[in-house]
Formats: structure tokens, sequence, C-alpha cells
């Protein structure tokens, strides 16, 4: 249950009052999602959501609701952030920042192997369309992230945990320095794209988002997306997702070179992070949800294996 921020029906209704949206008819907290306050919201014109903002600082957020917007408008499936009548997308309510987006139909996927064309088709239009979108932020969990964080944690990780992460290290450090770069998602796992009757209807989530290598987006969204039932990427379905992908956006050979050795960073970042959240929330809960950063590890060593790595 992750409604921290509670709205009543007037303070719903004050919030429309400066947008051309229409008028209060209902809200209804989201349960889903962890980090944010979201509401369904009906008005008699459209179907909304309302995202108030628990942890980012209003200086942070003109980057991803511009983002957003200018995603909308070159035609990819990401739910539009909606104006005020003054032009500005932000609103303050009760000291937090908030905005209203678009709700899209449709809902997440439980399983992924129906879908992966259409996700790896969306995600090379929308590498398409943010390289014209000027705004900077570096990605926040690149790889000095990854190092800055490993460093952190590496004392405290088991003697064979530590052998994992220096090799993982070991396999990152022969990436080419320079591969073409823009804004990505950065975090595009299943429980981020809404489906409705197998049409991908929006990704959302975008609050990783930044710049870095178009191809480590790809190999963390192949990381999630291509799983079999035993959670080990199978390779027809990354031959399906890179075959889809470069249908609209094709890789050069670095880029193609680069993306195994990728997905072993995107392997490494999620293992970490997952065990950051471990450590810091305790296991999953009610009102917290915690992956399990043992099946991305494990992910991790499979996938140094089949680069010739034994552990
Ligand atoms: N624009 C939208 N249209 C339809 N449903 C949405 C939209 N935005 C969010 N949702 C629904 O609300 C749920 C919670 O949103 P989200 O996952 O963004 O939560 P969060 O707390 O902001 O982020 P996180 O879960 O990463 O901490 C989603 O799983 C989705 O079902
Ligand atoms: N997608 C992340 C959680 C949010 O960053 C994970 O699966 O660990």
């Amino acid at each position: 249950m992750s409604v921290y921020t509670e709205l009543n029906k007037h303070e719903v209704s004050s919030l429309l009052s400066h947008y051309d949206l229409g008028g209060y008819v209902s809200h209804q907290g989201i349960s889903a999602g962890v980090e944010n306050t979201n509401y369904f919201v009906s008005t008699d014109q459209h179907e909304l959501v309302l995202t108030i903002f628990e942890k980012h600082s209003f200086e942070e957020l003109p980057f991803f609701v511009e983002l957003g917007e200018h995603l909308h408008k070159h035609h990819c499936s990401v739910p539009q952030p909606y104006r005020q009548a003054d032009g500005q997308f932000i609103f303050t309510i009760k000291g937090k920042p908030g905005v209203f987006f678009e709700r899209v139909s449709g809902g997440h996927v439980e399983h992924t192997q129906p879908y992966i064309e259409a996700i790896a088709t969306a995600l090379a239009k929308v590498h398409l369309a943010t390289a014209e979108f000027n705004a900077q932020r570096e990605h926040s969990h690149g790889l000095a992230w990854v190092k800055r964080t490993l460093a952190q944690i590496q004392p405290t990780l088991a003697e064979n945990e530590q052998i994992i992460a220096s090799k993982a290290i070991e396999h990152i450090s022969q990436l080419p320095t320079s591969l073409p770069q823009g804004v990505i998602h950065a975090d595009l796992f299943h429980d981020n794209a809404l489906f409705d009757q197998q049409k991908l209807s929006g990704i959302i989530d975008w609050y990783f988002a930044g710049i870095d290598s178009y191809a480590l987006d790809i190999a963390i969204t192949l990381n999630d997306w291509c799983l079999n039932d035993d959670d080990a990427v199978f390779a027809d379905n990354q031959v399906r997702f890179m075959a889809a992908y470069q249908s609209v956006r094709p890789l050069s050979k670095d880029e193609l070179q680069a993306v195994p050795i990728l997905q072993v960073q995107s392997g490494l970042r999620f293992w970490l992070s997952r065990l950051l959240a471990q450590r810091e929330h305790g296991a999953s809960s009610e009102a917290i949800t915690v992956k399990d950063p043992e099946l991305m590890k494990r992910l991790l060593v499979r996938l140094m294996s089949s680069l010739g790595t034994i552990l």
C-alpha cells in the first residue's frame, strides 16, 4: 500500500481547477508502486493519474516531465503529462511536487514472451526520439554508480560474491569507451510497461532516465523481457528482441559487441541496487516490494558464463 499523502475530494477538485481537464468525478489511491503516491482520477472528460513525488525535489522533476511530453509528442507510447492553464506542469500539494498524467489503458503483463517485439520496437523508437531531446541529465545508475556502490558493499559480501563482482568488473572494463549515447529509460522492466489487448499502451516510471549508451538500455531491457521460466536469458528471445529493435534502429558493430557486456553491467547494477534496498527495508512487506537480489546474482553468473567465465 503506497498512498503516503492522503487527498480528499476538495483537494483534488481544487488542483483540477488549474487545468482544462474537466470537473472532478472521483479519485482512488493506487496501491501498486513504492516510491510515490499515485491516484486514479476521473473527471467528466478524462481519466488521469495524479502522482505526488515523495522523494524527488522540485528541481529534478522538469527533466522527467518534459521528457514525457517530448516522447508523447513524438508518438512514443508514453503517458502525456498535462500542463496547467499557466503552462506549468508541476503543482505543490502539502509541500510536495505533483503532476497529472494521462491514464493509459490496460495493465502489466506477467509473461513477457509474446510482447518481446512490441517492447523492442518501442524502445528503438524512444531512442530515435530522445536523440532530439535537448535537456541534460546524467544517468544516475551508470557505471560510476556501480563502481561506487560496489566499493561500499564489497567488504560485506561473501567471498564467492566478491569473486562474482570482480569478474563482472573485468568484463565491463572491456567495453569500448565511446558508444552512441542519448537519454535512456534505464529501468524498462515489465512492471514499467502497460499493455491493452496485446498492444503496448504506455511505458511509465522514467525517474532513472538520463544520458548513457543506448546499448545499455537494450541490455537492461533484454535482461528482464527475454527470460525463460528458469529466469535465464533465453537466446531465441534475445535474437527476436535484437531483430525487432534493429528493424527500427540498426546497431553499429561496436554496439552489437557491447550488448552482452552491458548485460553483465546491468546484472551487476540491479544485484547491487536490490541488495541496497533489502538492507534499507528488510524483506518485502505489504508496504514495500523488495525484489530478490539472489535472482539477479544468478542471472549475472549465467550471463558471465555465456561469455566464457568459469566461477
Ligand atoms: N499513466 C498511467 N496510466 C495508467 N496506470 C498508471 C500510470 N502511471 C502509473 N500507473 C499505475 O500505477 C501503478 C504505480 O505506478 P508506479 O509503478 O509508477 O509507482 P511509483 O511508486 O511511482 O514507482 P515505483 O513502483 O517504481 O516505486 C503502476 O503499476 C500502474 O499500474
Ligand atoms: N526494476 C528494478 C526496481 C526499480 O528500480 C529491479 O527490478 O530491481
